[in-house]
């Protein structure tokens, strides 16, 4: 047997064009929703997203700022940024891109962003919203995750749903949603006795950990569902994810590939909720 695949892009495209019919039609009412991204230093992997990023605004008739700054960049002076685009009313999403450099700390500066514009969805108001079931953004790619076993038409309750990976960008917020959706959950990380034991067990498996090959073929049920939100370069260089795709698509029913996978559907989820956003603000 092999697994199908889950096509990010495909996905991506449909999500995208309702964005961008819901982008007219609050136009249609002066609104044109806004996204800012801010890029401190140049790691090159960053500039990649983050163009990504703006296209996918200018794709689906979205305003967006793209504010590059040099490394050297004080945390006061981004402070002051963020509080500025707080303010711009033609702003409906703030992005600060991550990682930032050392001496800056992250944290604080995502705490800076008004929880009404934190489209990542990494600030504790929208992390405490998340955990509590109130509205609020969810981060996107455990969001784009969801998106994409909704697009199978896969019935979470009852499943046990096993996570790898425990940050707070995409494991926690994973289990959560999860959870609300039903599923019994696992979250398994370093300190992890026996990974194959859980994996063995799950019927969902999320492979967050930012390692190649965390998840072979022998950890995985028959018939599994299996979202790779790794990215990785292999030895030439390539792009890949946490999972040994060739070795896991004979095992699994289902299987997002990388790239084409998590990837856009984080782009698009930070579309949407930038869009919900401007919504929110329309009224
Ligand atoms: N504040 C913040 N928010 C983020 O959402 C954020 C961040 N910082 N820092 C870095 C990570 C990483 N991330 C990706 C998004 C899309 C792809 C993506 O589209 N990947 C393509 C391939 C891209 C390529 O060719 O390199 C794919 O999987 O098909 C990858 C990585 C968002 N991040």
């Amino acid at each position: 047997m092999t697994a199908q695949l889950i096509d990010g892009n495909a996905l991506s495209r449909h999500l995208r064009a309702d964005v961008s019919a819901r982008v007219t039609a609050l136009k249609s009412r002066g609104i044109t929703p806004g996204l800012a991204v801010i890029l401190v230093g140049d790691n090159p992997a960053s500039q990649v997203y983050v163009r990504n990023k703006v296209k996918a605004c200018e794709d689906t008739g979205m305003h967006s700022v793209l504010e590059r700054w040099p490394a050297t960049m004080s945390e006061a002076e981004l402070l002051a940024r963020v509080d500025a685009l707080n303010r711009d009313s033609s702003i409906h999403g703030i992005l600060v891109q991550l990682p930032l450099p050392g001496h800056i700390d992250a944290q604080k500066v995502i705490e800076a962003i008004s929880p009404a514009k934190d489209v990542d969805g990494f600030h504790i108001a929208s992390a405490g919203a998340l955990m509590t079931g109130m509205p609020g953004f969810w981060p996107c790619t455990p969001y784009g995750c969801m998106k994409m076993l909704e697009s199978i038409g896969y019935e979470l309750k009852g499943r046990h749903a096993v996570v790898i990976g425990r940050s707070n960008i995409v494991g926690k917020p994973m289990a959560l949603m999860l959870l609300q959706q039903n599923a019994t959950v696992t979250i398994c990380h370093s300190g992890t006795q026996n990974l194959k034991a859980m994996t063995l067990q799950a019927d969902v498996i999320v492979a967050a950990v930012g390692k190649r090959n965390v998840l072979t073929a022998d950890m995985v049920k028959p018939g599994a569902v299996v979202l790779d939100v790794g990215m990785n370069r292999n030895d030439e260089g390539k792009l890949c994810g946490d999972v040994d795709f060739e070795g896991v698509k004979e095992v699994a029913s289902w299987i997002t590939p990388v790239p084409g996978g998590v990837g856009p559907m984080t782009i698009t989820m930070l579309m949407v909720n930038t869009l919900e956003s401007a919504e929110r603000l329309a009224g």
